[in-house]
């Protein structure tokens, strides 16, 4: 999907809400056990009911790669579902990749071709040779991991050369890469007091912001510093949504919860 169509969807349906799919077996309602494939048939549950009110669905791939060839089985038939009967969603693997370049495009092959995502989160540590693959896929995105939410975000990120944190040396860099109109970023709801620097060095990308919810990031803070004029983030929510019952009445809660969020969000958008 181009970023137009993104922006088109964001404003129809006044909502920036990616829906993250990250499914637990020990977590979903007990009465899909009994199905063949509580996966699919969870997702489909929670993808019919949150439709209306987000923008893009988020599977992290860890949660279907734990189930061996079932789980992945369940992602094809998740992603298929989704491109079959909600065309209009931008799709997000996170899959968190990256590796020298002719494994990267592997990767880039996996997750654009085969099982045609809109996007990949992609590890840029590796540095460029490591990313470029997953760029030359004419209307996919890659969507590098820049500031993360998790506390060990510190370890790393924050590390200082000539003035400025090694996040920021990774948004500045990335940008001089080949097809960079492709990249869009990470970054933690949690770390919302560094939207205005990363807003300096990527005005005009697309950010995925996870963190909001359980991680205790602030919607309202990542609305004030991380728009642009395109509106420019996706704001994700994977358990707050997905588990907000564990009932009969999972799919319905689930609506609930993203109806919620979409309603914040409603009044950052024109
Ligand atoms: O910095 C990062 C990068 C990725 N994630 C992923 O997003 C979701 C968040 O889930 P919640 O349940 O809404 O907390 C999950 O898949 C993470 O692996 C992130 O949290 N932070």
């Amino acid at each position: 999907m181009n970023i137009q169509k993104l922006i088109q969807q964001i404003e129809k349906k006044k909502s920036m809400l990616s829906v993250g799919l990250d499914v637990d077996l020990d977590k979903i309602p007990k009465h899909l056990l009994d199905l063949e494939d509580p996966i699919f048939e969870f997702n489909k549950a929670i993808i019919d009911a949150t439709q209306a009110y987000c923008v893009a669905y988020k599977p992290n791939i860890a949660f279907y790669e734990a189930y061996g060839l079932k789980g992945w089985k369940s992602l094809k038939r998740t992603i298929e579902y989704i491109n079959a009967y909600y065309p209009e969603q931008f799709t997000i693997a996170d899959a968190k990749r990256g590796d020298i370049g002719n494994t990267s495009s592997r990767y880039a092959k996996a997750f654009f071709e085969d099982l045609n995502f809109d996007s990949i989160t992609v590890a840029p540590y590796m540095g460029k040779d490591s990313v470029e693959p997953f760029l030359e896929f004419e209307g996919k995105h890659t969507i590098l991991l820049g500031l993360t939410s998790n506390p060990g975000a510190e370890d790393f990120q924050f590390l200082k050369s000539d003035a400025e944190f090694l996040f920021e040396s990774v948004l500045k860099t990335s940008q001089t890469w080949k097809n960079s109109q492709q990249l869009m970023y990470v970054i933690g709801a949690t770390k919302a007091d560094y939207l205005k620097t990363v807003r300096k060095l990527v005005p005009n990308s697309f950010l995925l912001i996870p963190g909001v919810g359980a991680q205790g990031g602030s919607l309202e803070e990542v609305c004030k510093f991380g728009l642009n004029e395109n509106y420019g983030l996706l704001i994700n929510s994977s358990r707050g949504i997905i588990y907000a019952s564990s009932k009969e009445d999972f799919a319905d809660k689930a609506g609930l919860k993203a109806l919620e969020l979409q309603a914040e969000m409603a009044k950052y958008i024109n």
